[in-house]
């Protein structure tokens, strides 16, 4: 496939969608205290939004206020550092960052930030990094990065590095997001979470027999997250993405999701959205 070349004059503006997890086990450790997975990865076509202008000068800055987010820290700065460093480009770039994914969320949108700006910054500065060499860097920055460079819904194992796509029905999600933000690394380190889940074969799961190992340990840690959990069950199948807070459930039709988003309580966020097969920026890289 030929893309149209970018004018890199002009200002790009690129989606970084969010992901859920449609289950999560926690399968071992390794010697490093990272955590083995499988999990199911799915992203949906609601997400942040980066906007990045090429600098000739090789600066690399980011030009909006992200709250909690020092600049030199934002994964966005660090991807297109990493990028920089690895391929030797003289470019730089401004970059913005509408934030719509709520931090702490599981949603990954950190890493589906920074997977943007590698996927874009390859393209427009002409670095020519394969669709591997950037998920390899991606590794580096986030677990979840090399996800949104595969770009395609995902049985994810190791780390959540080794990828094979998936195929999954489509479907509307309800996600909530409970007033309460969950550090991915204190579930983690939980001593009361189950490390020990059997192996699964990717052929043939049955993904009612799956769940997210995480849960029970925020739901007890965040009573929130546990009371989202209750409410969202009332209508469908719910459970909770990556290690919280996040909660989805799905459904078959629009109409159905937005009719129990409708009726959320009062000071819980609430977004519907639909399962996306394909990252939009998929083909921007080769393989
Ligand atoms: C929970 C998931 O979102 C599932 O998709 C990911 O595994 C977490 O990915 P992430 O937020 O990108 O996490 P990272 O920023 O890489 O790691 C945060 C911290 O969580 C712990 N961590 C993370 C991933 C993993 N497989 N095992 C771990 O033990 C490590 O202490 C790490 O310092
Ligand atoms: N551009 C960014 N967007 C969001 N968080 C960022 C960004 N850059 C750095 N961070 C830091 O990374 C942390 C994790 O953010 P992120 O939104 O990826 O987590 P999460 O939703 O819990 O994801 P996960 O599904 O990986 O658990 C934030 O609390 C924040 O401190």
């Amino acid at each position: 496939m030929t893309l149209p070349d970018l004018d890199p004059a002009q200002p790009l503006c690129v989606p970084a969608p969010a992901k859920i997890n449609l289950f999560l086990h926690i399968v071992g450790r390794r010697p490093d205290g990272y955590h083995l997975l499988q999990t199911a990865f799915r992203m949906l076509d609601w997400g942040d939004e980066i906007t990045l202008q090429r600098r000739d000068d090789g600066l690399i800055l980011r030009t909006s206020d992200v709250p909690g987010v020092p600049a030199e820290s934002d994964l966005v700065v660090r991807a297109a550092r990493a990028l920089q460093a690895a391929s030797g480009s003289r470019f730089g770039a401004d970059i913005g960052v509408l934030k719509r994914i709520p931090m702490g969320g599981g949603l990954g949108g950190g890493s589906s930030d920074a997977a943007s700006v590698l996927l874009a910054l390859n393209r427009l500065w002409g670095c020519g990094l394969s669709r591997q060499a950037l998920q390899d860097l991606g590794l580096k920055l986030g677990a979840d990065v090399p996800f949104f460079i595969f770009g395609e819904t995902a049985f994810a194992e190791g780390v959540g590095e080794a990828l094979r796509p998936l195929a999954v029905p489509p479907a509307w999600y309800v996600v909530v997001a409970p007033p309460v933000s969950v550090p991915t690394a204190e579930i983690f380190s939980a001593k009361e979470l189950t490390r020990d889940t059997e192996i699964l074969i990717m052929q043939g799961f049955a993904a009612h027999k799956t769940r997210n190992d995480m849960q029970a340990v925020v739901c007890v840690k965040y009573p929130e997250v546990a009371e989202s959990l209750e409410w969202l069950s009332q209508y469908g199948d719910a459970r909770m993405s990556g290690s919280g807070a996040c909660l989805f459930a799905p459904f078959d039709t629009e109409g159905q999701a937005r009719q129990v988003a409708a009726s959320v309580p009062l000071g819980w966020k609430v977004w519907v959205a639909r399962g996306l097969d394909r990252h939009p920026l998929k083909d921007w890289v080769a393989d």
